[in-house]
């Protein structure tokens, strides 16, 4: 009986595997010769599995791996049985800003609180429902009535950076995002959090930590069962308790703030006055200095487009404008108030957009002026014309009109853009959108796509066309700047070589999808950047290098140290 039982197993196993390699091989054929995206260009072996760029994911290197792609196949390559990456100008525009096509499910690996926020929410239609809820808290007269505590905030890190002992090294990444930290939470909520304090009396700020640690937890939680997620959850090690939990602090920490900014509302329309939610803090000399000019700029600004709420009255805290009282008064279309949970994840959300994004980008334009002292001393030129006073910093409008720096910035974002990655969007089933009279299909660089496709291309091969921006592996700030010529041909020339490179930026992303917060990013780097470098010279401390800022990619770019140390030497004695 155990013989003939044996017998079958093995005839069943006999049979199995020659079966199951004939199932792979039709289907790898099918995948290479007969599927609609069979015609497009690329390695084989990504036509017939995900694993081949599954691998290049998981050892942090898609974005170059695209990129070497690109130069070989050309301008629009098949990564994967159902994904298609392209980089080109006019597939950009049609797939992001055109057709608008949704997401990728790839997005909600990102949700906060198992909740969507803006950037995880799929659907164009739901999203842009959600969008309009926070869109005029970035709106550019909004921050410049922020601008006051930009400023303070910048101006407590470089008084702490004055304070360290010369040729201390200071990890940029951690100062940047407890400074990136501090300005979100203060222009979302009104609220100080105080973290570059704590960062200077190396205290840990939970929040700061929660929200570091928010991107490996998504990683490690997708990556194991539940159950086995649990367990490690149970060790008894307080750093992994924090990492576990990571999710949660934020929630608690928004959950607190929507707690007293309804208690504060709610004190407004009783009229029983009440404190601001503020807390009283120093008036820092760097405050004091700047308030008089930031003033006359909020107050020149036009007022911030409403929201649809119905009690906009209760937006203003003296001169300021907060995001949560907004999304509190928001109204989805059916006339409900937006849920708190959803109050909550879309605060988080941008908590989370923000915060490495920026310490990323300062931590990587800075380290290149280490590398670049004629670049540092230009940028030092000019920052110094405007701003006479180390510690103030010029106005909205002055850091606007300071043209090297601007042309820095861009291409800073250029090559250090902190999302160089693929965006993915979806190809939407046949007859959902009408592509032209009788055109069904979508049509891509010639190749008609059937619906289910993952499309998508990377800032970091947009951002380096060489026939867009020749040596596209050089930092140049200056082909940024108009040539200045004095011939109609050479200048119209010029205005069109501006336009183009212009048109194939896309560090914040592009179309209905681009960056929430690009506003709010652009005011931080400039306030930043102008304190620093007007009271700072950046040098690498040892051991940070082009190996150990390598970059590597999983959605957000980072050094392949995880770390940068840069060195602040005052510039206060050799100033004129
Ligand atoms: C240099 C800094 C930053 C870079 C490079 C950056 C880049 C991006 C990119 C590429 C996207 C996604 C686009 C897509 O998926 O198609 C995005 C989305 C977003 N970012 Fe940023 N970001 C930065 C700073 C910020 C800041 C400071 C905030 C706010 C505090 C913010 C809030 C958001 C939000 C809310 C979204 C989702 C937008 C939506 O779908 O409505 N970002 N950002």
């Amino acid at each position: 009986m155990s013989t003939m039982a044996m017998s079958l197993s093995s005839l069943v196993l006999l049979l199995a595997v020659p079966a199951f390699l004939i199932f792979f091989l039709c289907r790898a054929i099918y995948l290479l010769f007969f599927h609609p995206l069979s015609a497009i260009p690329g390695p084989w072996y990504a036509a017939i599995s995900s694993l081949w760029i599954t691998s290049h994911i998981l050892r942090l290197e898609q974005c170059k791996t695209i990129h070497a792609l690109f130069q070989k196949y050309g301008p629009i390559v098949r990564i994967a049985p159902n994904k298609v990456v392209f980089c080109d100008l006019g597939a950009m525009k049609s797939v992001y800003s055109t057709w608008k096509f949704d997401k990728s499910d790839y997005y909600k690996s990102l949700l906060t609180n198992d909740n969507d926020h803006a950037m995880t929410t799929l659907p164009h239609a739901q999203h842009s429902i959600r969008r309009k809820a926070y869109a005029s808290h970035y709106a550019p007269s909004n921050l410049a009535k922020l601008q006051p505590e930009i400023s303070q905030v910048t101006g407590q890190m470089v008084d702490t950076l004055h304070g360290l002992s010369t040729r201390t090294p200071v990890e940029t990444l951690s100062l940047f995002r407890h400074l990136a930290l501090d300005i979100i939470v203060s222009s979302s909520y009104g609220f100080r959090l105080g973290a570059i304090r704590k960062w200077a009396v190396e205290a840990e700020d939970s929040l700061t930590t929660a929200i570091a640690d928010f991107p490996k937890r998504g990683i490690l939680r997708s990556s194991v069962p539940t159950w086995a997620w649990n367990l490690v959850c149970k060790i008894p090690n307080a750093r992994l308790r924090l990492l576990c939990d990571s999710d949660k602090i934020m929630a608690e920490f928004v959950s607190t703030r929507v707690y007293e900014m309804r208690a504060q509302l709610n004190a407004i329309k009783a009229p029983v006055p009440t404190p601001s939610i503020i807390a009283p803090a120093p008036q820092p000399h760097f405050l004091s200095a700047l308030s008089s000019l930031s003033r006359s700029s909020s107050r020149s600004s036009s007022p911030s487009p409403s929201c649809s709420s119905e009690d906009s009255s209760f937006l203003d805290d003296g001169d300021k404008s907060y995001m949560l009282p907004r999304l509190l008064a928001f109204k989805y279309p059916n006339g409900e108030a937006m849920p708190e949970n959803h109050v909550i994840s879309e605060c988080m959300g941008h908590m989370v957009a923000g915060t490495d994004t920026m310490s990323l980008s300062l931590s990587y334009f800075l380290w290149e002026l280490t590398r670049r002292q004629d670049i540092m001393r230009k940028l030092q030129r000019e920052i110094d014309a405007v701003m006479p006073d180390p510690k103030a910093i010029p106005s909205i409008r002055e850091l606007n009109g300071m043209e090297y720096l601007n042309a820095f910035i861009k291409e800073g974002l250029r090559l250090y853009g902190a999302v160089p990655s693929l965006l993915e969007r979806v190809v939407p089933e046949t007859g959902s959108l009408k592509y032209g009279a009788g055109v069904e299909d979508f049509v891509l660089l010639g190749y008609a796509l059937p619906p289910g496709t993952i499309v998508s291309t990377q800032a970091w091969s947009m951002h380096r066309d060489p026939t867009v921006f020749p040596s596209p592996e050089t930092f140049l700030p200056e082909r940024w700047l108009p040539s200045y010529a004095t011939s109609k041909e050479q200048s119209d020339a010029d205005v069109e070589r501006l336009a183009c490179m212009a048109s194939h930026m896309m560090p914040f992303g592009t179309g209905s999808r681009i960056c929430g917060g690009m506003n709010l990013a652009h005011l931080i780097l400039r306030n930043v950047l102008v304190a620093v470098l007007r009271n700072f010279d950046v040098e690498a401390a040892p051991g940070t290098d082009e190996k150990s800022m390598d970059i590597r990619d999983s959605f957000v770019m980072f050094p392949a140290s995880m770390e940068c140390k840069l060195i602040f030497h005052s510039r206060d004695s050799a100033l004129p």
